[in-house]
């Protein structure tokens, strides 16, 4: 999977070179590819925003740097034309697979498990990432004609900017790619992958400070150990996110 990031806080990004989705980027797993749209601001102070039309708090991202910015990623993308196509043959390599641009926002749709799972299909993603009180909202209708694009939140708080939250989407959709995390099992049972919420784990030693490891964990009994598994999932979702049952 390819990934692309505009953004004004390139080290933010730093991080996705540690642990995972480092390896994941050392096996060539993740193609991830960091933008400062700075570079996309020609003027001479590379401006990237300006006071919002109609009034109002802070600032908001002009269109013009996303434009070259996003035109930049999505021409490249395409593939432009080559030799071969232009001299009318057939093209020799896949024609790329259209960029699914995301835009964090908190007006967003809220990014979720299946979102991440879905988006694990794709073949190259862009994440739009904003600052200061958002970026012009010609710019997503722009993209939103000539391709397709998501705004998503991560959950219902303001963050600064889109960064975090891009991040957080990279983190999750990442480990679900084939080879990224050492064992797929574990993705199985997970939190929210069977629409529950996970069991308790536990480990070494068998009594801690006076706490005891519950005894089916502890007998060898798998089919009972699943089972115990599945109420205590059932039991925490009902508890904590009633709203996963559908209750
Ligand atoms: N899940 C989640 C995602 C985000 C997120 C994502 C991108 C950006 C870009 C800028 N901001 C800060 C920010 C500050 C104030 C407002 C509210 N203003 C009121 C009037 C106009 C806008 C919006 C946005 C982001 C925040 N936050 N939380």
């Amino acid at each position: 999977m390819r990934i692309d990031v505009v953004t004004i806080f390139p080290g933010y990004f730093d991080a996705l070179e540690l642990s995972l989705m480092g390896k994941a980027r050392d096996r060539g797993l993740i193609d991830l590819h960091v933008h400062d749209l700075r570079d996309s601001a020609h003027d001479k102070h590379r401006t990237v925003d300006d006071t919002p039309t109609g009034g109002g708090a802070g600032m908001v991202m002009k269109p013009e740097p996303w434009g070259a910015a996003l035109d930049g990623i999505l021409v490249g993308a395409g593939a432009g034309s080559d030799a071969a196509s232009e001299a009318g043959e057939q093209p020799l390599a896949e024609p790329a697979a259209e960029p699914l641009i995301i835009f964090p926002s908190p007006a967003g749709e809220v990014f979720t498990q299946a979102m991440a799972r879905e988006l694990a299909h794709e073949q190259h993603l862009v994440f739009g990432c904003g600052r200061y009180e958002g970026i012009d909202q010609r710019v997503f209708e722009e993209y939103a004609e000539r391709g397709r694009v998501r705004l998503v939140s991560i959950g219902d708080y303001v963050l600064n900017g889109g960064e975090v939250a891009s991040i957080a989407m990279v983190e999750a959709i990442g480990r679900l790619l084939p080879g990224v995390v050492g064992n797929p099992d574990s993705l199985v049972e997970e939190s929210h992958e069977a629409g529950l919420l996970e069991y308790p784990s536990y480990t070494k030693p068998a009594e801690w400070r006076g706490r005891r490891v519950p005894d089916v964990l502890l007998s060898g009994n798998h089919a009972a150990i699943d089972a115990w598994r599945h109420e205590q999932s059932v039991e925490r979702t009902r508890r904590v996110r009633p709203d996963l049952l559908g209750d």
